[in-house]
C-alpha cells in the first residue's frame, strides 16, 4: 500500500506508551528547563544510546528518559506532539498507556500526569474530533502492594480511564502476581489489557486471559508456540496489539521479515499493528504498517483487514466503530 492511501484510511492505535513518544529533542529541552541531569551531551548521543539487546535494556533508558517530565505542562507538550502525529497519519482514535508508578516513584503525583495528558486529549477532540482512551498500567517489576497502593491513588481519576494495563519487565513477573488488583479493576467496571508473550512464554498469555481476564493481549507474539492457545485466541477473537518495530528493536525478532505478523493473521487471529514506544523504536504507526506490510508480503486487503481490526478491537462504542468501519470500507484506493 502506498503511504498516501494509508494516511487517508481511518485507523486506531491501541498500544502506545505516551512516555515512549518522548523524542530526543523534547527530552533534552525539558531536561534543560527542569534541570534534570541526563548522560547525553546532544541529540546524536541520545540516538546513539538507543541500541537494545532486550526489553530490560530499553526499559532502563525509558525510565531514565521520563524523569524529565516534571510539570502538567510537560505532560501536555508530550501528549500534544503525539496527537499531532495522529492527525498527520490519519489515526482517528488512540488508546494511550501511561505509567503512574514511573512518575510517583520520583515524586510526581498522578494528578500532574493526568492533568497534562487529559488537557491535550480534550483539545485534540475539540479541534479535529480525535477520540482517545487513557489506560494507566501497573509496572510488573514492582510488588503487588505497590500496584494496590497505585490503584488507591488512581481512585479520584477513574472517570478518565477505560481500562487498566500491565507492562514493564515481563520475565519473572507472571500475571498471577497481579490477580487481586485486577479483580478490583474489573469490579470498578474497567476493561483489562496486559502485555504478555512479548519476551515471556505463552503461559503468561494464558495467565493474562484466565487470571486477569484480559480483554486484549499486548504483543502476544509468542502465542504461536502453543497450538491450544492459538485455538482459544482465534475462537474468542481476542485481539493482539502487535508492535513490529518494537519487536525488532528489542530483539524478539531479528528483522521485520522474520516477524510473525503474517503467520498470526493466517492463523485467523485478530491482529492489530501499533508503535509501542515510537520515539525509541524508529517509527510511528504508519511506518510500522508500511514496512511490515512490505517485509511480510501483505496485500492491500490484508493491510485493510489490520486497520479494520484496530477499530473493532478498540474500546470505542459500537456506533463509533460502525462509523469508522463504514468509512474504511467505502474508501477505495
Ligand atoms: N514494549 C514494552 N514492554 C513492556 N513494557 C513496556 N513499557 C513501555 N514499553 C514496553
Ligand atoms: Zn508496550
Amino acid at each position: 500500500m502506498d503511504p498516501v492511501t494509508l494516511k487517508l484510511l481511518p485507523k486506531a492505535e491501541l498500544h502506545l506508551h505516551i512516555e515512549g513518544t518522548l523524542e530526543p529533542e523534547l527530552m533534552l529541552q525539558l531536561a534543560a528547563k527542569n534541570q534534570v541531569a541526563l548522560p547525553y551531551a546532544d541529540i546524536d548521543e541520545v540516538k546513539a544510546a538507543y541500541q537494545f539487546g532486550s526489553l530490560q535494556d530499553f526499559l532502563d533508558l525509558y525510565y531514565q528518559g521520563m524523569s524529565v517530565l516534571q510539570t502538567a505542562g510537560d505532560f501536555y507538550d508530550l501528549t500534544w506532539a503525539y496527537l499531532e502525529r495522529c492527525r498527520e497519519e490519519g489515526v482517528v482514535h488512540s488508546e494511550i498507556f501511561f505509567d503512574p508508578q514511573g512518575h510517583t516513584s520520583r515524586g510526581i503525583g498522578v494528578d500532574i500526569a493526568i492533568d497534562g495528558i487529559t488537557r491535550a486529549l480534550a483539545q485534540a477532540h475539540s479541534e479535529w474530533g480525535l477520540t482517545a482512551c487513557l489506560i494507566p498500567c501497573f509496572l510488573r517489576h514492582l510488588s503487588e502492594e505497590d500496584a494496590l497502593e497505585t490503584w488507591e491513588e488512581l481512585q479520584p481519576h477513574l472517570s478518565h480511564f477505560t481500562a487498566v494495563g500491565l507492562d514493564s519487565s515481563e520475565l519473572g513477573h507472571p500475571p498471577e502476581k497481579f490477580e487481586r488488583v485486577f479483580a478490583k479493576v474489573r469490579e470498578a467496571g474497567l476493561k483489562v489489557v496486559a502485555h504478555a508473550g512479548e519476551e515471556g512464554p505463552a503461559s503468561y498469555i494464558w495467565g493474562a486471559l484466565d487470571l486477569l481476564k484480559a480483554d486484549r493481549i499486548d504483543h502476544g507474539v509468542r502465542c504461536l508456540e502453543d497450538a491450544e492457545l492459538v485455538e482459544r485466541l482465534k475462537a474468542e477473537q481476542i485481539p493482539l496489539t502487535v508492535c513490529p518495530f518494537s519487536n525488532v528493536k528489542l530483539c524478539v525478532f531479528e528483522n521485520l521479515q522474520s516477524s510473525n505478523v503474517k503467520s498470526l493473521m493466517d492463523a485467523g487471529l485478530c491482529v492489530t499493528l501499533n508503535s509501542d514506544d515510537p520515539a525509541y523504536f524508529g517509527g510511528y504507526l504508519n511506518q510500522n504498517v508500511l514496512e511490515t506490510a512490505a517485509a511480510q508480503g501483505l496485500s492491500d486487503s490484508e493491510v485493510r483487514l489490520l486497520l479494520a481490526n484496530s477499530i473493532k478491537a478498540s474500546f470505542l462504542p459500537d456506533s463509533e466503530k460502525q462509523r469508522h468501519l463504514a468509512a474504511l470500507s467505502s474508501s477505495t484506493d
